[in-house]
């Protein structure tokens, strides 16, 4: 007799790549017969109903985001507004509380999985439930680690950017280090107000140091020291949900892109993807498309608009659209991306190092060109390039970060040269780690193994 299902609800950070990792997660444990609750803002509810692919135990509950002074009405994700709003958005979760508590009151799970709503602890402590809260870490240990060990006395005293440009003295891995922007661009989020009258620093500390226990999307043979380092570090225990590959997608490609794609030599096209987040300035989005032009290959970079423009065609350079008709699509809206990386036609993924599209991109055969935007995809494309060396990052100025055409149509062509040393060592690190990460029964022990920790922690 297996040991008794679970009831376990599920709040995450209202931005895709977090709701999208806690609904991963959440098909792994429903298809081991737990069920799920998960709180999801109304509209997203109906993009995200697509990928909830056990419905009979994932329960949807529909929450209206609260409106927030200087919130647009009807925001409810990250990819609604831009990346200074966020904080108001994350202000407008934290005036959920009263509402989660009471469905969480009816509800009765075992557990909340839990990411940036640090007062969870706290709430599940007054309900007095013996409900048990796990912060679920969609960021990489890797990155937790980097910026927020306790080594860094960060409570103490606020990091400086010096500080940041290096790792802590017994991180695990020392060849991770950071470019000044990048350092500077971290301790500005970390310090910046996250939801009213609290630092993301503050915030990810209460979170982590409040909860019954910490999990992460990952696995030990990745990123095994960090795991262990976070351990001692944040006397917390720390379990390891695995890779949580997603399932691979049943819907076919919208005919649309399929018959585009299929016109291309195999293995010949780059796609290009930055989330759901991340807006370019408009002079690093020409560059970037100039890049891919400069390569001669054939291209499909699904992006927002940068900064400023009210659509893709009006942010295109001169002439850019008639020179590169035959070969190059560039589209402001969602694709299905699994499916693109999936293409026969696709050979590179040129990404912005999102933990979600990391995820997806390890488990497929595009050569990988990295170019983290904000935050955790820094710390993302360092481990990529420098630990696993499974893909090429570009260049970008050590002050002002920014890139050139020249450096992305380099690293392109670096992981796409026939027989080139760099495009075969990626390619076979890569062809490792994809076969090792794509193993059920690794999987299936991960999971065996997170299951047993979360029913040893209701004892
Ligand atoms: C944890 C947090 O996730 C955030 O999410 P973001 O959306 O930027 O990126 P992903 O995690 O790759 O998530 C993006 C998700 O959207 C999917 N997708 C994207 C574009 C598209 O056109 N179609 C798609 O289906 C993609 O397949 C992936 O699953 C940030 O990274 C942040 O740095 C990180 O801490």
């Amino acid at each position: 007799m297996g040991a008794k299902k679970l009831h376990i609800a599920m709040y995450p950070w209202f931005a895709m790549g977090h709701l999208t990792s806690f609904l991963h997660i959440s098909n792994k444990l429903a298809e081991r017969g737990h069920r799920i609750s998960f709180f999801i803002p109304v509209k997203t509810l109906q993009k995200l109903e697509a990928f909830n692919l056990y419905p009979d135990r994932i329960a949807f509950i529909p929450i209206n985001v609260p409106h927030v002074p200087g919130l647009p009405p009807g925001t409810e994700t990250t990819a609604d507004v831009p990346f200074p709003l966020h904080s108001l958005l994350m202000t407008a979760m934290d005036l959920t509380r009263p509402e989660i508590g009471q469905a969480l009151r009816e509800l009765k799970p075992d557990f909340v999985f839990f990411d940036f709503t640090q007062w969870m602890p706290e709430l599940l402590h007054e309900l007095d439930m013996g409900t048990k809260s796990i912060h679920y870490c969609t960021i990489s240990p890797a990155t937790v680690l980097y910026l927020s060990t306790p080594e860094r006395n960060l409570m103490e005293k606020q990091p400086t950017v010096a500080d940041l440009m290096l790792p802590p003295p017994s991180f695990p891995a020392s060849s991770i280090t950071l470019r000044t922007h990048e350092a500077r661009g971290l301790v500005d989020v970390m310090l910046k107000e996250f939801g009213r009258g609290v630092t993301f620093m503050q915030r990810q500390f209460r979170s982590f140091s409040g909860c019954d226990a910490i999990a992460f999307k990952t696995c030990r043979e990745i990123e095994g020291p960090y795991c262990d380092y976070i351990g001692t570090q944040l006397r917390k225990p720390v379990f390891l949900a695995g890779p949580v590959v997603p399932e691979t997608p049943t819907k076919e490609l919208d005919e649309k892109w399929s018959k585009w794609l299929e016109r291309f030599e195999a293995k010949s096209m780059i796609y290009c993807a930055f989330g759901s987040e991340c807006i370019l300035k408009i002079d690093q989005f020409q560059e970037l498309l100039f890049g891919f032009e400069i390569t001669g290959l054939p291209f499909f970079a699904a992006l927002k608009p940068p900064m400023g423009a009210e659509s893709i065609e009006s942010a295109l350079p001169e002439g850019f659209a008639e020179r590169t008709r035959e070969r190059g699509v560039v589209y402001g809206g969602w694709v299905q991306q699994p499916l693109f990386l999936r293409h026969p036609s696709v050979g590179c993924f040129v990404t912005h190092c999102g933990s979600g599209s990391l995820s997806e991109a390890l488990v497929n055969e595009c050569q990988l060109v990295l170019l983290p935007n904000v935050g955790d995809q820094i710390i993302n494309a360092r481990v990529m390039s420098r630990d696993l060396k499974v893909g090429v990052e570009v260049e970008k100025g050590d002050l002002d970060g920014l890139f050139t055409k020249e450096g992305v149509s380099k690293a392109v062509e670096a992981v796409m040269e026939d027989g080139g040393e760099v495009a075969e060592e990626v390619r076979s690190n890569h062809a490792k780690w994809r076969d090792f990460l794509c193993r059920k029964e690794l999987e299936n022990s991960y999971l065996n193994s997170f299951e047993q920790k979360l029913h040893q922690l209701l004892e």
